[in-house]
């Protein structure tokens, strides 16, 4: 296999690079400035592989990695990773005691610290950015007034200084990541073990009628499949237009999804598998160098 080409949400000091160096084993490391330009690079194969956020346990789903792996690409989640989430609040090394008046942060990081910034900082003004990175890099240019929101690398990455620590509002705070693939191949990874093995499929109801959802649910209740999550998400057709992802707890085989995919398809719905994969669990270092 030659050198693995690993896009991800960039720039420096992201969450998704910290993701990425705790899961990959060597490989190029290419970073994007958005979600779906990481995505749109994996699907022209500019990179093979892409590594995007999709879940945060305070804040739920990333919508945006959804909607854009279902209705604009054509890819296979290969593998999942959570990784523990720690935010602090970045400044510039010369910030003193001047006012922050604006801070800076993804919108995943920003909901996860709610209860923080109303407490500390309910004057500040908060600007969205596409990753903690970007608005690490913000903060750095900006200088003094201003704060991001992001984790110890991009501290570093940056030349910041971590103000405060843990601002996160609730303990176990992590993110699951997915590994996307258009021409699904082999991943050089560390040696982490496989915490478990997960299928996760689309499906789409044919219409808004009594009870369709419970049907859907039974194909999977009666063969004993267990249902990690279930979540619904606009067509973009029309409004009460939805489709349902379904994460189940297995690997995919021939006997028992082809009998839930074929049942499915008696009742009119339509199933997309998105992906069969290993699914890890990585305890990264987040070391706070006080500087
Ligand atoms: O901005 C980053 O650092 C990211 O990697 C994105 C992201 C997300 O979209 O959820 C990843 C982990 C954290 O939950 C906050 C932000």
């Amino acid at each position: 296999m030659g050198d693995q080409k690993i896009g991800y949400l960039g720039p420096k000091g992201t969450f998704t690079k910290m993701a990425v160096d705790a899961l990959f084993d060597g490989g190029s490391y290419i970073s994007y400035e958005s979600i779906p330009a990481c995505l749109d690079a994996v699907e022209s194969g500019e990179v093979e592989t892409g590594v995007v956020p999709l879940e945060n346990a305070i804040e739920g789903s990333v919508h945006l990695t959804i909607d854009y792996l279902v209705h604009q690409v054509n890819q296979s989640i290969i593998a999942e990773l959570t990784v523990p989430i720690k935010q602090h609040l970045l400044v510039h090394p010369e910030q003193k005691d001047q006012p922050i008046e604006r801070i800076y942060s993804h919108s995943h990081a920003i909901a996860q610290c709610h209860q923080y910034l109303h407490k500390h900082y309910p004057w500040a003004e908060l600007e969205y950015t596409a990753s903690t990175g970007k608005a690490a890099e913000i903060v750095a240019e900006k200088g003094v007034g201003v704060a991001a929101i992001g984790n110890h690398l991009a501290a570093e990455e940056n030349g910041m200084r971590i103000e405060d620590t843990d601002i996160h509002d609730y303990d176990n705070n992590h993110t699951r990541f997915a590994v996307v693939q258009k021409h699904p191949q082999t991943l050089k990874v560390k040696d982490h073990p496989v915490s478990k093995q997960k299928t996760t499929v689309m499906v789409t109801l044919p219409k808004d009628y009594v009870g369709a959802l419970h049907q859907v649910l039974a194909a999977f209740a009666w063969r004993k499949m267990n249902l990690s999550k279930i979540e619904s998400r606009p067509m973009k057709t029309g409004l009460g237009n939805y489709f349902f992802l379904i994460d189940v707890d297995q690997p995919y085989d021939q006997v028992l999804f082809p009998g839930v995919q074929a049942e499915l398809a008696a009742l009119g719905c339509e199933v997309k598998v998105l992906g069969t994969y290993p699914s890890y669990q990585i305890d990264v270092p987040t070391p706070v160098k006080r500087t």
